[in-house]
Protein backbone atom coordinates (compact mmCIF):
# COMPACT_ATOMS: atom_id res chain seq x y z
CA UNK A 1 0.00 0.00 0.00
CA UNK A 2 1.62 3.19 -1.05
CA UNK A 3 0.34 6.25 0.94
CA UNK A 4 0.69 9.77 1.31
CA UNK A 5 -0.84 12.08 4.39
CA UNK A 6 -0.92 15.88 2.77
CA UNK A 7 -0.79 17.82 5.73
CA UNK A 8 1.28 16.22 8.41
CA UNK A 9 0.50 18.07 11.27
CA UNK A 10 -1.02 17.19 14.82
CA UNK A 11 -3.63 14.16 13.49
CA UNK A 12 -1.52 13.75 10.51
CA UNK A 13 1.38 12.77 12.21
CA UNK A 14 -0.79 10.45 15.05
CA UNK A 15 -1.97 8.75 11.88
CA UNK A 16 1.61 8.21 10.04
CA UNK A 17 3.04 6.94 13.50
CA UNK A 18 0.06 4.22 13.88
CA UNK A 19 0.58 3.44 10.18
CA UNK A 20 4.44 3.28 10.36
CA UNK A 21 4.52 1.24 13.96
CA UNK A 22 1.68 -1.59 12.15
CA UNK A 23 4.00 -1.89 9.13
CA UNK A 24 0.77 -1.15 7.60
CA UNK A 25 2.40 0.89 3.69
CA UNK A 26 4.88 0.21 1.86
CA UNK A 27 5.64 3.52 1.11
CA UNK A 28 4.46 6.99 3.13
CA UNK A 29 4.86 10.25 1.85
CA UNK A 30 4.12 13.44 4.34
CA UNK A 31 3.84 16.59 3.19
CA UNK A 32 4.36 19.55 5.35
CA UNK A 33 4.92 23.10 3.96
CA UNK A 34 7.63 23.60 6.35
CA UNK A 35 9.02 19.28 6.92
CA UNK A 36 12.23 20.56 9.03
CA UNK A 37 9.55 19.91 12.50
CA UNK A 38 8.75 16.16 11.32
CA UNK A 39 12.20 15.26 10.58
CA UNK A 40 12.61 12.48 13.13
CA UNK A 41 10.18 10.21 10.42
CA UNK A 42 13.24 10.30 8.40
CA UNK A 43 14.09 6.99 10.86
CA UNK A 44 11.49 5.10 8.84
CA UNK A 45 12.63 3.53 5.44
CA UNK A 46 9.15 3.82 4.24
CA UNK A 47 8.88 7.70 4.83
CA UNK A 48 9.31 10.28 2.31
CA UNK A 49 9.34 13.55 3.72
CA UNK A 50 8.40 16.58 1.30
CA UNK A 51 6.94 20.15 0.97
CA UNK A 52 5.98 19.20 -2.63
CA UNK A 53 2.39 17.52 -2.42
CA UNK A 54 2.37 16.46 -6.57
CA UNK A 55 5.31 14.65 -5.76
CA UNK A 56 2.88 12.65 -3.50
CA UNK A 57 0.20 12.16 -5.49
CA UNK A 58 2.47 10.87 -7.72
CA UNK A 59 3.97 8.64 -5.97
CA UNK A 60 0.95 7.22 -3.62
CA UNK A 61 -2.62 5.52 -4.47
CA UNK A 62 -3.71 6.43 -0.81
CA UNK A 63 -3.72 9.88 -0.31
CA UNK A 64 -5.17 10.92 3.31
CA UNK A 65 -5.66 14.66 3.30
CA UNK A 66 -5.07 16.31 7.02
CA UNK A 67 -5.06 19.74 6.45
CA UNK A 68 -6.89 22.62 8.13
CA UNK A 69 -10.47 22.61 6.34
CA UNK A 70 -10.03 26.25 4.97
CA UNK A 71 -6.81 24.59 2.90
CA UNK A 72 -8.76 21.98 1.34
CA UNK A 73 -10.53 23.13 -1.31
CA UNK A 74 -7.29 25.37 -3.13
CA UNK A 75 -4.95 21.71 -2.83
CA UNK A 76 -7.38 19.86 -4.01
CA UNK A 77 -7.53 22.07 -6.67
CA UNK A 78 -4.10 22.01 -7.47
CA UNK A 79 -4.20 18.37 -7.26
CA UNK A 80 -6.93 17.68 -9.44
CA UNK A 81 -5.10 17.16 -12.65
CA UNK A 82 -2.90 14.48 -11.09
CA UNK A 83 -5.81 12.37 -9.72
CA UNK A 84 -6.42 8.77 -11.52
CA UNK A 85 -8.86 6.79 -11.55
CA UNK A 86 -7.01 4.21 -8.89
CA UNK A 87 -6.62 7.14 -6.23
CA UNK A 88 -8.74 6.41 -2.79
CA UNK A 89 -8.97 9.70 -1.35
CA UNK A 90 -9.27 10.19 2.37
CA UNK A 91 -10.34 12.83 4.31
CA UNK A 92 -9.87 13.70 8.30
CA UNK A 93 -11.17 17.16 7.85
CA UNK A 94 -14.20 18.34 9.84
CA UNK A 95 -17.12 19.77 8.48
CA UNK A 96 -15.98 19.28 4.78
CA UNK A 97 -19.26 17.74 3.07
CA UNK A 98 -18.21 14.93 0.30
CA UNK A 99 -20.56 16.91 -1.77
CA UNK A 100 -17.79 20.03 -1.60
CA UNK A 101 -15.06 17.41 -2.17
CA UNK A 102 -17.04 15.97 -5.33
CA UNK A 103 -17.87 19.80 -6.20
CA UNK A 104 -14.40 20.14 -6.47
CA UNK A 105 -12.53 16.98 -7.58
CA UNK A 106 -15.71 14.88 -9.56
CA UNK A 107 -18.16 12.40 -8.79
CA UNK A 108 -16.70 9.58 -10.15
CA UNK A 109 -13.73 9.43 -7.15
CA UNK A 110 -13.21 6.96 -4.80
CA UNK A 111 -13.56 9.22 -1.90
CA UNK A 112 -13.85 8.30 2.04
CA UNK A 113 -14.58 11.13 4.70
CA UNK A 114 -12.92 10.12 7.88
CA UNK A 115 -13.00 11.02 11.49
CA UNK A 116 -10.47 9.11 13.23
CA UNK A 117 -8.75 10.71 16.93
CA UNK A 118 -5.45 11.52 18.30
CA UNK A 119 -5.24 7.81 19.98
CA UNK A 120 -4.46 6.53 16.38
CA UNK A 121 -0.63 7.56 16.88
CA UNK A 122 -1.10 4.28 19.97
CA UNK A 123 -3.35 2.20 18.03
CA UNK A 124 -6.37 2.79 19.50
CA UNK A 125 -8.12 5.54 17.67
CA UNK A 126 -12.21 5.06 17.51
CA UNK A 127 -12.78 6.39 13.35
CA UNK A 128 -15.72 6.32 11.83
CA UNK A 129 -16.27 6.58 7.94
CA UNK A 130 -18.11 7.80 4.97
CA UNK A 131 -17.93 6.94 1.52
CA UNK A 132 -19.17 8.74 -1.42
CA UNK A 133 -21.21 6.98 -3.94
CA UNK A 134 -18.05 4.92 -5.72
CA UNK A 135 -16.14 5.12 -2.28
CA UNK A 136 -18.43 2.97 -0.97
CA UNK A 137 -15.88 -0.26 -3.61
CA UNK A 138 -12.83 0.44 -1.20
CA UNK A 139 -14.34 0.79 2.12
CA UNK A 140 -12.85 -2.49 3.29
CA UNK A 141 -9.53 -0.65 1.77
CA UNK A 142 -10.33 2.38 4.59
CA UNK A 143 -11.24 -0.19 7.14
CA UNK A 144 -7.99 -2.63 6.88
CA UNK A 145 -6.21 1.13 7.16
CA UNK A 146 -8.20 2.48 10.15
CA UNK A 147 -8.43 -0.52 11.64
CA UNK A 148 -4.84 -0.82 11.72
CA UNK A 149 -5.13 2.35 13.97
CA UNK A 150 -7.92 0.99 16.02
CA UNK A 151 -11.21 0.34 15.28
CA UNK A 152 -13.69 1.88 12.68
CA UNK A 153 -16.92 2.28 12.22
CA UNK A 154 -19.22 3.04 9.22
CA UNK A 155 -21.82 5.30 9.54
CA UNK A 156 -24.23 7.99 7.40
CA UNK A 157 -22.21 10.84 6.34
CA UNK A 158 -24.81 13.33 8.50
CA UNK A 159 -23.68 11.52 11.75
CA UNK A 160 -20.41 12.39 10.85
CA UNK A 161 -20.53 15.63 12.92
CA UNK A 162 -21.75 14.02 16.11
CA UNK A 163 -18.74 11.12 16.17
CA UNK A 164 -16.28 14.27 15.64
CA UNK A 165 -17.89 15.29 18.91
CA UNK A 166 -18.24 12.16 20.75
CA UNK A 167 -14.67 10.26 19.31
CA UNK A 168 -12.16 13.44 18.29
CA UNK A 169 -13.34 16.11 20.76
CA UNK A 170 -14.11 12.80 23.07
CA UNK A 171 -10.23 12.17 23.94
CA UNK A 172 -10.10 15.66 25.63
CA UNK A 173 -13.19 15.04 27.10
CA UNK A 174 -11.85 11.84 28.87
CA UNK A 175 -9.02 13.40 29.18
CA UNK A 176 -10.34 16.04 31.42
CA UNK A 177 -12.20 13.56 33.65
CA UNK A 178 -8.84 11.24 33.96
CA UNK A 179 -6.98 15.13 35.34
CA UNK A 180 -9.94 15.71 37.73
CA UNK A 181 -9.80 12.11 39.26
CA UNK A 182 -6.31 13.39 39.44
CA UNK A 183 -6.48 15.98 41.27
CA UNK A 184 -8.73 14.67 43.66
CA UNK A 185 -6.51 11.65 44.33
CA UNK A 186 -3.59 13.92 45.30
CA UNK A 187 -6.17 15.48 47.80
CA UNK A 188 -6.19 12.69 48.83
CA UNK A 189 -2.84 12.48 49.74
CA UNK A 190 -1.40 10.90 46.79
CA UNK A 191 2.47 12.44 44.86
CA UNK A 192 1.23 13.69 41.50
CA UNK A 193 2.96 10.90 39.00
CA UNK A 194 0.94 8.56 41.37
CA UNK A 195 -1.92 9.93 41.38
CA UNK A 196 -2.23 9.82 37.51
CA UNK A 197 -1.14 6.85 37.24
CA UNK A 198 -3.61 5.27 39.66
CA UNK A 199 -6.39 7.87 37.46
CA UNK A 200 -5.22 6.39 34.13
CA UNK A 201 -5.28 3.04 35.05
CA UNK A 202 -8.24 2.39 36.43
CA UNK A 203 -10.23 4.40 33.17
CA UNK A 204 -8.34 1.67 31.28
CA UNK A 205 -9.47 -0.59 33.44
CA UNK A 206 -12.96 0.35 33.01
CA UNK A 207 -13.35 0.70 29.64
CA UNK A 208 -11.04 -2.72 29.30
CA UNK A 209 -14.04 -4.44 31.39
CA UNK A 210 -16.48 -2.65 28.90
CA UNK A 211 -14.80 -3.83 25.83
CA UNK A 212 -13.77 -7.34 27.23
CA UNK A 213 -17.24 -8.54 29.19
CA UNK A 214 -20.09 -6.85 26.53
CA UNK A 215 -21.58 -5.72 30.07
CA UNK A 216 -23.43 -2.37 30.43
CA UNK A 217 -21.74 0.22 32.69
CA UNK A 218 -24.29 -0.12 35.26
CA UNK A 219 -23.67 -3.96 35.30
CA UNK A 220 -20.10 -3.07 36.13
CA UNK A 221 -21.04 -0.11 38.62
CA UNK A 222 -23.36 -2.64 40.33
CA UNK A 223 -20.31 -5.44 41.01
CA UNK A 224 -18.37 -1.86 43.08
CA UNK A 225 -21.03 -0.67 44.55
CA UNK A 226 -21.47 -1.88 48.19
CA UNK A 227 -24.93 -0.97 49.96
CA UNK A 228 -24.47 1.54 52.22
CA UNK A 229 -21.10 1.95 51.15
CA UNK A 230 -18.62 4.55 49.61
CA UNK A 231 -18.82 3.95 45.88
CA UNK A 232 -22.68 4.85 46.17
CA UNK A 233 -21.95 7.84 48.69
CA UNK A 234 -19.70 8.98 45.98
CA UNK A 235 -21.73 8.73 42.93
CA UNK A 236 -24.90 10.27 44.11
CA UNK A 237 -22.92 13.18 45.32
CA UNK A 238 -21.58 13.38 41.70
CA UNK A 239 -25.03 13.10 40.17
CA UNK A 240 -26.26 15.28 42.55
CA UNK A 241 -23.58 18.09 41.41
CA UNK A 242 -24.81 17.08 38.05
CA UNK A 243 -21.81 15.00 36.33
CA UNK A 244 -23.71 13.04 33.71
CA UNK A 245 -25.89 16.25 33.33
CA UNK A 246 -22.83 18.21 32.38
CA UNK A 247 -21.33 15.81 30.64
CA UNK A 248 -24.00 15.16 28.09
CA UNK A 249 -24.63 19.49 28.05
CA UNK A 250 -21.26 19.74 27.16
CA UNK A 251 -21.45 17.31 24.16
CA UNK A 252 -24.24 19.21 22.70
CA UNK A 253 -22.55 22.43 23.23
CA UNK A 254 -20.36 20.76 21.28
CA UNK A 255 -22.48 19.21 18.78
CA UNK A 256 -24.06 23.48 18.14
CA UNK A 257 -20.89 24.32 17.11
CA UNK A 258 -19.59 22.19 15.37
CA UNK A 259 -22.60 22.40 13.21
CA UNK A 260 -21.74 26.18 13.20
CA UNK A 261 -18.34 25.90 11.89
CA UNK A 262 -18.42 26.75 8.36
CA UNK A 263 -15.64 25.91 6.03
N1 LIG B 1 -9.85 13.79 14.68
C1 LIG B 1 -9.22 14.60 15.52
O1 LIG B 1 -8.85 14.27 16.65
C2 LIG B 1 -8.97 15.93 15.07
C3 LIG B 1 -9.29 16.29 13.78
N2 LIG B 1 -8.97 17.48 13.32
C4 LIG B 1 -9.16 17.78 11.91
O2 LIG B 1 -7.97 17.33 11.24
C5 LIG B 1 -7.50 18.31 10.37
C6 LIG B 1 -6.06 18.60 10.72
O3 LIG B 1 -5.99 19.11 12.03
P1 LIG B 1 -4.61 19.26 12.80
O4 LIG B 1 -3.76 18.08 12.51
O5 LIG B 1 -4.92 19.63 14.18
O6 LIG B 1 -4.04 20.54 12.03
P2 LIG B 1 -2.53 21.03 11.90
O7 LIG B 1 -2.60 22.49 11.63
O8 LIG B 1 -1.70 20.53 13.03
O9 LIG B 1 -2.02 20.25 10.60
C7 LIG B 1 -2.27 20.67 9.31
C8 LIG B 1 -0.94 20.62 8.59
O10 LIG B 1 -1.19 20.91 7.22
C9 LIG B 1 -0.02 21.57 6.76
N3 LIG B 1 -0.37 22.27 5.53
C10 LIG B 1 -1.02 23.45 5.37
N4 LIG B 1 -1.10 23.75 4.07
C11 LIG B 1 -0.49 22.75 3.41
C12 LIG B 1 -0.25 22.50 2.03
N5 LIG B 1 -0.64 23.35 1.08
N6 LIG B 1 0.36 21.36 1.71
C13 LIG B 1 0.77 20.48 2.66
N7 LIG B 1 0.59 20.68 3.96
C14 LIG B 1 -0.04 21.80 4.32
C15 LIG B 1 0.38 22.49 7.88
O11 LIG B 1 1.74 22.83 7.77
C16 LIG B 1 0.08 21.63 9.08
O12 LIG B 1 1.24 20.94 9.50
C17 LIG B 1 -8.37 19.52 10.53
O13 LIG B 1 -9.12 19.63 9.35
C18 LIG B 1 -9.24 19.27 11.71
O14 LIG B 1 -10.57 19.63 11.42
C19 LIG B 1 -8.32 18.32 14.15
C20 LIG B 1 -8.00 18.03 15.46
C21 LIG B 1 -8.35 16.79 16.02
O1 LIG C 1 -11.90 21.15 18.20
C1 LIG C 1 -12.19 21.03 17.00
O2 LIG C 1 -12.96 21.82 16.48
C2 LIG C 1 -11.58 19.90 16.19
C3 LIG C 1 -12.63 18.97 15.64
C4 LIG C 1 -12.56 17.76 16.50
C5 LIG C 1 -11.32 17.90 17.21
N1 LIG C 1 -10.78 19.06 16.99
Amino acid sequence: MKAAIIGAGSLGQSIAKGLLKNKVVSSLYLTKRNTNSIADFNAYDEVVLTSDNEEAVKNSDILIFAVQPRHLEQILKNLKPLLNENHVIITVITGFSIEKIEAIIGVDRFIIRSMPNTAAAVGQSMTCLSPNTKGKEKIALAKTIFNSLGQSLEIPEDQLQAATVICASGIAFWMRLIRATTQGAIQLGFEADEAHKLAMQTCFGAASLLKESGNHPEAEIDRVTTPGGCTIEGLNEMEHQGLSSSLIKGINKSFDKINQIKN
